[in-house]
């Protein structure tokens, strides 16, 4: 129902073991899907921290071993082949994975070093923001969006409110754009403007990691500038994971890129080693099929 509110309870991912070391930090920047460095090799930035994650669908595998951090305001993209996974592994971490019947899980997701399986769900929701391929406003006004989160929590005073909707909407650069038009209904907006209000409102309470899962697919050249610049904005203050398909994007926004093919994290590191360096046959095969 909500992108905020977008997790409910769920089922433990069991503990996993070791780890391996994350995109971009000192250690750990070649291929993925080797044996764990140990958990010393985390760098000390990471935000979310996957290690060891296998997920499966009625016993068809879509993660294998995955192991992965996503580290404080940096942009972290996830690009690879439709069915690879990518949007299982965004699922994974605010939980909603744990709740497809036909799921199996093993292997650990941690949010600053807790447990994701183990948090109190309102926690979580909290803490981790998704936005959606398709821009959702809620059918309300602009300022209800942005507020919807912060009055459901009750994270934000009634008074402060209208200085966090302006704040928020100054971030994804929609102020200008809407500021004597706050009461207006959301889907009055372009699609562009909705994806931005739907960032908006996904930050409206400061959660730990944002995930976008291919946010500008739906929108033109000019909106997805939009959203770009919007993120680029929001890197200076969070952890932010982008799937898409776009490697242009991946190239434009993305401190760092993971590769994944079948399932695996097949090549992960900075976005100039990936993507202008790839050591993989896999992702230099990718990459020869976008151009
Ligand atoms: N709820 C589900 N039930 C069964 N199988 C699923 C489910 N969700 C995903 N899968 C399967 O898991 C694999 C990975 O899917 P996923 O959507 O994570 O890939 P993706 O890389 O995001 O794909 P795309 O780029 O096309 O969106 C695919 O084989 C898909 O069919």
């Amino acid at each position: 129902m909500d992108e905020v509110v977008g997790t409910r309870g769920a089922a433990g991912v069991g503990a996993g073991a070791g780890n391996e070391a994350g995109v971009g930090a000192g250690a750990g920047n070649g291929a993925g899907g080797a044996a764990g460095t140990g958990a010393d090799a985390r760098p000390a930035d990471e935000v979310v921290g996957i290690s060891h994650l296998t997920v499966s669908y009625d016993g068809a595998e879509a993660l294998h071993d995955v192991c992965l951090s996503v580290r404080d305001r940096r942009i972290l993209a996830v690009i690879g082949p439709s069915g690879c996974g990518k949007t299982t592994l965004l699922r994974s971490v605010n939980r909603l994975v744990l709740e497809e019947p036909r799921a199996q899980v093993s292997g650990q997701v941690t949010l600053r070093g807790r447990d994701v399986a183990r948090m109190p769900a309102e926690e979580l929701r909290r803490n981790v923001g998704m936005v959606f391929q398709e821009p959702s406003p809620f059918p309300f006004s602009i300022w209800r969006n942005v507020t919807y989160a912060p009055r459901y929590f009750g994270s934000t005073p009634k008074r402060e409110l209208d200085g966090l909707v302006r704040e928020k909407l100054e971030l994804v650069g929609l102020w200008d754009e809407v500021s004597r038009d706050l009461r207006k209904s959301a889907l009055r907006l372009s699609g562009g403007q909705q994806q931005r209000l739907c960032i908006a409102r996904a930050i409206a309470v400061d959660p730990q990691v944002l995930l976008l899962d291919e946010p500008c697919s739906a929108l033109d050249v000019n909106a997805t500038a939009t959203v770009e610049r919007a993120l680029a904005r929001l890197r200076e203050r969070y952890a932010i994971v982008v799937v898409t398909h776009n490697i242009g994007q991946a190239r434009r926004i993305a401190d760092e890129v993971a590769f994944m093919s079948e399932g695996r994290i097949v090549e992960r590191g900075t976005a100039e080693q990936v993507l202008d360096h790839p050591r993989r046959d896999e992702t230099r095969a990718f990459l020869a099929g976008w151009r």
